[in-house]
């Protein structure tokens, strides 16, 4: 879609307020409900590349540093465009007569990249059958909400967040976009020994981002120079990602994502839940989150 058709849509106020229906349980902006059995019989390929996050895990960066590694370190391929379009996000629809992201991965030549934020159980069971692989991306969860509840403020096409003690509620509810986060990683990770999934973490790459891209190196199955590497580290960090319109959303109009509000790329630092939770809302968090991840052998780190 063009931009000045995103503006025209944006000035009849066909973004303002999505209007929101659940899936399963998973809550979806209407529109995305309505293209439903669409997305669940998407067909993937085998050599399909996904990359799978709950909201606000590092999806963006994942994704460039994806892009730089399949094109062997080269920049200026990287800003041949943003990256919703260099990399559909499979799910993601928007009313007609802008391509949905199904629209556009369809459209692409193979191999492709395609960004999904679905819960493992939502994911369009192609993916599986055609085995393609799977890069999951997770990030400690008092993180994510700050991250999501900043992103809701900016970002017209999601639901508004209302105050941040009412959004604190809402995300540990699940009652947000993608569903519980909860459930997400967790999901996830029970899949990850069963597929080609390389389950990452926010705050190991953010902690030794050499290391965690050299995992992903490994899983494409590339053979990147050690120069390369480098470049990639420098291209792909925070502070040069903000300063890249193709990678920081700012093509966008105002009226969709106003970065005045809140940048997209905000703070990209573990730990910044300390200055948004009061102690008794990260007592009463924690005492919660103890509950929902019962059992599980998946651990976080909420500060590096
Ligand atoms: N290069 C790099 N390094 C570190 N952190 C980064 C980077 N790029 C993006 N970010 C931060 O990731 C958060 C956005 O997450 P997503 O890209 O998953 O958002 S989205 O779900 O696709 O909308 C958002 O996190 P917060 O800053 O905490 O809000 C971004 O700032």
């Amino acid at each position: 879609m063009s931009l000045e058709k995103m503006k025209d849509l944006c000035l009849e106020g066909k973004y303002l307020q999505p209007e929101t229906k659940e899936v399963n349980g998973i809550l979806m902006t209407k529109i995305m409900s309505d293209n439903w059995d669409k997305i669940w019989n998407f067909q993937a390929k085998p050599d399909d590349l996904l990359i799978a996050t709950y909201a606000k895990a590092g999806t963006t960066w994942t994704q460039e540093i994806v892009d730089m590694i399949q094109n062997d370190g080269d920049v200026q391929k990287c800003q041949r465009a943003n990256t919703f379009d260099r990399q559909p996000f499979i799910e993601w629809t928007l009313p007609p007569p802008s391509p949905s992201g199904l629209d556009r991965a369809n459209k692409m030549p193979s191999p492709r990249t395609l960004k999904t934020h679905l819960p493992v159980q939502m994911l369009p069971p192609s993916f599986w059958k055609e085995n393609s692989k799977i890069i999951y991306v997770a990030r400690n969860a008092k993180d994510s909400l700050v991250s999501y509840y900043h992103f809701s403020r900016m970002n017209k096409m999601v639901p508004d967040p209302g105050t941040w003690e009412e959004y604190v509620e809402t995300f540990k509810a699940g009652k947000v976009l993608w569903g519980s986060w909860y459930d997400h990683v967790k999901g996830w990770w029970d899949a990850k020994d069963q597929h080609r999934i390389l389950y990452l973490f926010y705050e190991d790459m953010k902690e030794d981002p050499k290391r965690e891209i050299q995992k992903i190196v490994k899983f494409l199955e590339k053979d990147t120079p050690e120069e390369v590497l480098d470049k990639i580290i420098y291209h792909t960090s925070f502070d040069i990602m903000k300063q890249n319109p193709m990678a920081n959303y700012t093509t966008l109009p105002t009226s969709i994502m106003d970065h005045s509000i809140s940048p997209f790329m905000r703070k990209g630092m573990p730990g910044d839940w300390k200055n948004h939770f009061t102690v008794a809302q990260n007592e009463e968090f924690d005492k919660d989150y103890q509950k929902k991840m019962a059992g599980s052998t998946l651990t976080f780190r909420t500060e590096i």
